[in-house]
């Protein structure tokens, strides 16, 4: 390497990824340690200040997946304090009936116009009419935090501009629910200041330019179901950031070792919050690396609003209709194994309730274990839109998505001041995300549950 990679990232030479990049507005998660210790210890006097035992985080993507890191972290370490219940999801059969008697909210949105974590706010403030019961996480400015000062949340925290979602699991995204949950911050922050910069910034090198060579997929091993959100945030950050232009890493997680076609991998630890502080930092850097390395700009998402604008076209009332192949549940197997050629690569995406998560990272493992000569996929929908769903747009045109989609998204539960309810939104938005992965090349199935 004619120069230190590492070096100029922790620097914020923000040339390294090209001339169009977004970079000079992008790279503030590089010192948001440093920044965080500004603010620790109000963030901790507030928390102590909460009352409820229960809090629930709206928000989808970068805003979803570093509180479900953290709180899943505090209930494998028995250091929960409270119970964190994040909803990011528009199945109304998952979080209709919740119990919210000792609850608070947090509405977590960089740009906060989100339309899962709208659609949520105003389903749960019909059911909730005190506004000091929440909170609300954003940028300045954005239309959220109008409406918090508006209606008087009992607090707002106001992000850094210069953060992507994705990057920003040590902004006030990660960290409120995660001081809440029970985290403790300072080792956490500390752990990832020590991290060996190096050596990540040389594992996403490698992972590009193993991705340059015929090599995209990236196995994740986190070894049991309770770091299952660990694998899931690595992956949002490698796909969501690399997959594009056609090109891309394609992460693979998964407990245990499996498939017989060729992968990078990678091996999650994370057993105590110094592993933690310094997976979550390294791998922004090895992503800035693997980004360098393929000659992406790995700090933009080109292709997630794709889908997003047709499903507001099909809630509109435009007609589409998708020709997508229909499967039975018990087809599925031979669908995968009739087409497993080498380098495509199968993604289950379900849109079903959060409940449904266990059934299907089992169904996933069932799959993998009987087809091992492709990688298989899985992801709840509409989550994986804003993590895996700019890489099944951008990346290589070697995807089979495969739908998990419900007839009937059970009693109707509308949406105040939206116009729509929550079952023929996560309709749209399947049909939305199908039409807009045939539309660049991508083959798209269903079945119906
Ligand atoms: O935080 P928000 O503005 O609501 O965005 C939520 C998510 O939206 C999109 O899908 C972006 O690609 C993600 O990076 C982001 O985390």
């Amino acid at each position: 390497m004619a120069f230190d990679l590492a070096t100029r990232i922790l620097e914020g030479d923000n040339t390294i990824w090209g001339p169009n990049s977004v970079a000079p507005n992008r790279l503030g998660w590089i010192h948001l340690i440093e920044r965080t210790q500004e603010f620790l210890d109000d963030l901790r006097s507030w928390s102590e200040s909460i009352d409820q035992s229960k809090i629930v985080v709206l928000g989808m993507g970068g805003s979803s997946l570093g509180p479900r890191v953290f709180y899943d972290f505090t209930k494998r370490t028995n250091s929960a304090i409270r119970e964190i219940v994040v909803i990011d999801s528009t199945d109304p059969r998952g979080f209709a009936d919740l119990d919210i008697t000792d609850a608070a909210f947090i509405v977590s949105s960089k740009s906060g116009t989100t339309v899962e974590s709208e659609a949520l706010f105003r389903f749960f403030r019909g059911r909730q009419s005190n506004p000091k019961r929440f909170i609300a996480i954003t940028d300045p400015g954005s239309p959220l935090e109008a409406m918090a000062t508006e209606l008087g949340f009992s607090r707002v925290f106001s992000t850094p501009q210069n953060v992507g979602g994705r990057f920003s699991v040590f902004s006030e995204f990660g960290l409120v629910p995660g001081i809440l949950a029970g985290i403790d911050i300072v080792e956490l922050l500390s752990a990832a200041q020590k991290t060996d910069s190096g050596k990540y910034v040389e594992l996403g090198e490698t992972l590009g330019a193993n991705a340059n060579s015929g090599i995209p997929f990236v196995s994740i091993e986190y070894e049991s179901d309770n770091k299952r959100s660990i694998g899931m945030w690595t992956e949002q950050i490698l796909a969501e950031s690399t997959g594009k232009e056609d090109k891309g890493l394609v992460p693979v997680p998964h407990r245990s070792k499996e498939g017989t076609y060729p992968t990078s991998n990678l091996i999650v630890e994370c057993s105590n919050v110094q592993e933690l502080g310094q997976h979550l930092y390294g791998m922004q850097l090895a992503t800035a690396a693997a980004g360098y390395s393929l000659g992406i700009d790995p700090f933009n998402e080109p292709d997630v609003g794709v889908s997003k604008e047709i499903t507001r076209r099909v809630l509109a009332g435009e007609k589409f209709n998708p020709t997508l192949e229909d499967l039975e549940r018990d087809q599925v197997e031979s669908y995968i194994s009739d087409r497993s050629d080498e380098g495509k690569y199968f993604a289950l995406s379900a849109y079903q309730p959060l409940g449904f998560e266990d059934e299907l990272y089992a169904w996933r493992d069932d799959l993998a274990k009987a087809i091992a000569t492709s990688p298989i996929t899985a992801g709840l929908a509409p989550r994986h839109l804003h993590s895996t769903g700019q890489l099944h747009k951008g990346g290589p045109k070697t995807l089979e998505l495969i739908q998990v989609v419900s007839k009937d998204y059970g009693p109707k539960v509308t949406i105040p001041d939206m116009d729509t309810d929550f079952g023929t939104l996560i309709r749209a938005q399947a049909d939305g995300d199908a039409i807009a992965c045939q539309n660049r090349g991508q083959k798209v199935s269903r079945l119906y549950l």
